[in-house]
């Protein structure tokens, strides 16, 4: 079995009076493709927020690479080698392609008089140009565009790239084809595939059971604040999977569909 990369030992997170994770625990190992589902309101979003540090666990514990680790902020996880790409709030949408890939983390020249490093923007350019061939987006995308003339899908193109970019070990999509054309979802789902042949680990959440079949390894299914259920892709089917994720019997769902 593959290297443990992220392992999550009942976590819990309340709002309030409302309790979104009971006692949710997982592990997703090296080099493979997680779906994360549920229902709505099941605790997915709210697991990866503690994941991502956006908003840290009232309790429970994380262990990244087998240590035990501590995730408060963003910051920490980025530093933990964990990249969250949320829906729609990852990128910048004023600034080029070139900068969003590398926000933060611009190549930039030597300092002026020890206290101002510009970015350089000849290599920053080039730098952007050769990671989108690599993604195989550089026909279509210019990297001094700015991300808000882009569509849905080539904004997701362009966060996806800028985790890889960073080699993140454990890559987490929030919903990534949400709302996205058809070319536009292939692309989102190829990039998942390429992340795992380059090694890195993903999990995603979705509510397109047949995005699941198309890419995953295996699921991990939510219910009211708790992993309920986790499988093996192949080893399940998509009655099964929507039977797990509603909390039924996978033969009545199935009689159901007959008489409707
Ligand atoms: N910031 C918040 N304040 C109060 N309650 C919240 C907050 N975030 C989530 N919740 C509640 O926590 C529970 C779990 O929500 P969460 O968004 O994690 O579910 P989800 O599985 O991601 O659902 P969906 O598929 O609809 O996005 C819900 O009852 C939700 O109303």
């Amino acid at each position: 079995m593959s290297v443990e990369v992220l392992r999550l030992e009942g976590i819990r997170k309340s709002f309030g009076s409302v309790k979104a994770l009971k006692s949710a625990s997982m592990t997703l190992r090296e080099g493979e493709v997680v779906a994360l589902l549920g229902d709505n309101g099941a605790g997915k979003s709210t697991l990866i927020k503690a994941i991502s540090g956006v908003h840290p666990a009232d309790g429970g514990a994380i262990y990244v690479r087998g240590e035990k680790a501590t995730i408060r902020s963003a910051r920490d996880a980025i530093e933990l080698g964990i990249e969250t790409i949320h829906q729609d709030t990852s990128l910048a949408p004023d600034l080029s392609i070139a900068r969003n890939l590398f926000l933060g983390r611009e190549p930039v020249k030597l300092p002026f008089l020890g206290v101002f490093a510009p970015i350089d923007f000849p290599l920053l350019r080039q730098a952007a140009s050769t990671l989108l061939k690599r993604v195989g987006i550089s026909k279509k995308l210019d990297a001094d565009a700015a991300v808000n003339t882009l569509s849905g899908g080539e904004r997701q193109s362009i966060a996806i790239s800028r985790a890889m970019q960073f080699a993140a070990k454990v890559i987490i999509l929030d919903e990534p084809t949400n709302n996205l054309g058809v070319e536009e979802t292939h692309g989102v789902l190829r990039f998942v595939k390429e992340m795992r042949a380059a090694g890195h680990t993903v999990l995603f959440i979705t509510h397109n059971i047949h995005h699941v079949f198309q890419v995953a390894d295996r699921i991990i299914v939510m219910r009211r604040g708790e992993v309920v259920a986790e499988q093996t892709v192949g080893d399940t089917d998509l009655l099964s999977v929507e039977a797990l994720i509603m909390g039924v019997d996978a033969a009545t769902l199935a009689e159901q569909a007959k008489v409707h």
